[in-house]
């Protein structure tokens, strides 16, 4: 292994190990033999995720770009994977387990915000020597973000449009689109409660970007009014304010990592960039739930 900066390699050898290694594995009774026994590597299919990482170019930090994706891609797995079941608990109106659930999500969320950090590291010149092998690809066709966006509520036809070459990714995208957000679930539930929410809102076409009602806004009130009254709405009410956080927490870390790297350069994705990724800090997700707040 040569420094990829200093292609001349130091001459340095490693001694054996020594100490006390060999003698805590003894007494601790340590399993050492797998050869029958299912291991760590094997339950977690190692040899799978481990051999999917395959720089295209010669560049050093391209291991970094792809493994930052690959997290980032896992970790939105688990999202969707505790998102779905959130929105069944609550057309089944069991409050607790989506809250786990939820909070969850957020806390994955702010890893991913966290996340940023590693990825800032690149310079521009950096990724400069990576950004042409990356040809037209870009995290606009990512179909996992694209279904989360989609669970939250930002319904956008055009973005089903990069998968259409992939009939099973289209069909799961498109069920994200087709069905009832998060949020639609959580106001068709306050309405079997008993509170006041139109049926513009409870029964629509969900295919229909979210658009913010004054009656909703009137609806959240009368929880928030009285939180004793309407506790695990009003706690389903802080959740969705959580997570909503995180998510423009992330997109903030994103346009500002773009710039950082590419500057107002066009996205590979065919976008404007920076002035796409933007507009996109303008998306509200649960509108009410901002909007009560200036009334309480
Ligand atoms: C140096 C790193 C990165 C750069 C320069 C970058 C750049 C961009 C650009 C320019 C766009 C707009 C679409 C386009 O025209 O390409 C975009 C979209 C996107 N990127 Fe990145 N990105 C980076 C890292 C990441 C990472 C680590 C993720 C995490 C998975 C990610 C996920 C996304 C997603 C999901 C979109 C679509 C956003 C939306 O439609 O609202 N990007 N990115
Ligand atoms: N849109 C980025 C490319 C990019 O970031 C990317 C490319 C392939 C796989 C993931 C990516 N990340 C997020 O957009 C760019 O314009 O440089």
């Amino acid at each position: 292994m040569t420094c990829p900066h200093h292609p001349t390699p130091d001459a340095h050898s490693a001694g054996p190990m020594t100490g006390t290694g060999e003698s805590i594995v003894r007494e601790e009774g340590a399993q050492l033999d797998f050869s029958k026994d299912m291991s760590y590597g094997d339950y977690l299919q190692l040899d799978q995720v481990l051999s999917a990482q395959h720089p295209l170019s010669p560049d050093h930090n391209e291991m970094l770009f792809i493994v930052q994706h690959q997290t980032s891609e896992l970790w939105m797995k688990l999202m969707l994977h505790e998102l779905q079941a959130a929105v069944r608990c609550v057309h089944e109106d069991a409050l607790p387990e989506a809250f786990k659930m939820l909070a969850r999500v957020s806390r994955v969320m702010e890893q991913l915000v966290h996340a940023w950090d590693v990825l800032a590291t690149m310079t521009p010149p950096e990724y400069s020597a990576i950004r042409p092998y990356l040809s037209n690809s870009s995290g606009f066709q990512s179909w996992q973000y694209r279904q989360i966006e989609f669970m939250m509520g930002n319904k956008n036809a055009a973005m089903l449009r990069p998968h259409a070459h992939r009939p099973d990714l289209l069909a799961a995208v498109e069920a994200a689109y087709r069905a009832p957000s998060l949020y639609d679930e959580v106001l068709r539930l306050m309405a079997r409660r008993g509170i006041d929410v139109p049926t513009s809102h409870t029964d629509r076409d969900w295919t229909q970007p979210y658009a913010a009602s004054e009656a909703v806004k009137a609806a959240w009130l009368q929880v928030y009014r009285d939180p004793k009254a309407h506790w695990d709405l009003y706690q389903m009410g802080e959740e969705l304010v959580d997570m909503e956080d995180a998510f423009r927490l992330w997109r903030f870390r994103h346009v500002t990592t773009v710039e950082r790297v590419i500057g107002f350069k066009r996205g590979t994705g065919g976008t404007g960039g920076v002035s796409y990724l933007r507009k996109m800090l303008d998306t509200v997700l649960f509108p009410e739930l901002w909007a009560l707040r200036t009334e309480l």
